[in-house]
């Protein structure tokens, strides 16, 4: 089992130690590991099918791993029970994947604010909580829209918005800008870094793309189901 790699300066908020995951005869994670601190983001690199959304599954206690711990504020999210685990989902996890995430019969706007009526915040203060979000992704004028009537970029920004307006301590993006030109991609990075970095929220992103990942203050490359740090990016 490979220890975690601690980066300097501070204890961590996330672990995940030694973690393996095969599915069926497949070793997706073979002792992967990684520490992710407060208000840090961290890009999880590597090629296709080396494991890395396997190990963020694992991470965000979606997917159970078959050894080895995930530990989120000491806490092994691992051992807990399911509805242990979705509370935690709920309540201090964000979430932003490549496509498909925003209800489509909802407008943005209660796309923004559904994660908080989930939390039993009346609508009033859910939908202007929402709203302020909405300005700070730079997607205001889609408030009222469903999502089949915005484009990628604009999608994903409210996606942001609703993956931030719980106040988070963590963000799991997975390829987030995966099906977006690179100017929407370059719009989606820098707005999605900014809010993290003033709300102090850690965010780990999967993305195989450099470009985004120079976004990131730290990359771990996972190959073959195992992880290598590197030091400091920027
Ligand atoms: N639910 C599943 N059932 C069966 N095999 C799976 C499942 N999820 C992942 N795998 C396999 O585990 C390995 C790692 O997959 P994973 O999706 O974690 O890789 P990845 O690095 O995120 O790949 P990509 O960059 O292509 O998305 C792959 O061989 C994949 O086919």
């Amino acid at each position: 089992m490979t220890a975690p790699h601690t980066p300097a300066g501070g204890t961590p908020l996330l672990v995940g130690e030694g973690l393996c995951k095969a599915f069926g005869p497949t070793a997706a994670l073979d002792g992967a590991s990684v520490a992710i601190r407060a208000g840090e983001v961290v890009a999880i690199m590597g090629p296709s099918g080396s494991g890395k959304s396997t190990l963020l599954h694992c991470l965000a206690g979606i997917t159970r791993p078959d050894s080895g711990r995930v530990l989120y504020q000491g806490q092994e999210v691992s051992a807990m029970s399911d509805s242990e685990r979705s509370a935690l989902r709920r309540t201090r996890f964000g979430f932003v994947f490549q496509f498909g995430q925003l209800v489509p019969e909802l407008t943005c706007l209660e796309n923004v604010a559904l994660p908080l009526r989930l939390e039993r915040v009346r609508r009033r203060e859910a939908e202007r909580r929402a709203a302020e979000w909405l300005e700070r992704l730079e997607v205001t004028d889609v408030a009222g829209k469903r999502p089949g009537e915005i484009s990628g970029g604009q999608g994903q920004r409210v996606a942001v918005a609703r993956a931030l307006v719980t106040g988070p301590q963590v963000v799991f993006a997975d390829e987030p800008t995966g099906a977006l030109d690179s100017l929407n991609g370059e719009r989606v990075m820098r707005l999605l870094t900014q809010a993290a970095r003033e709300t102090r929220a850690a965010v780990a992103l999967v993305t195989h793309e450099a470009r985004v990942a120079g976004y990131s203050d730290r990359e771990v490359v996972v190959r073959d189901g195992r992880t290598r740090h590197m030091e400091h990016t920027r």
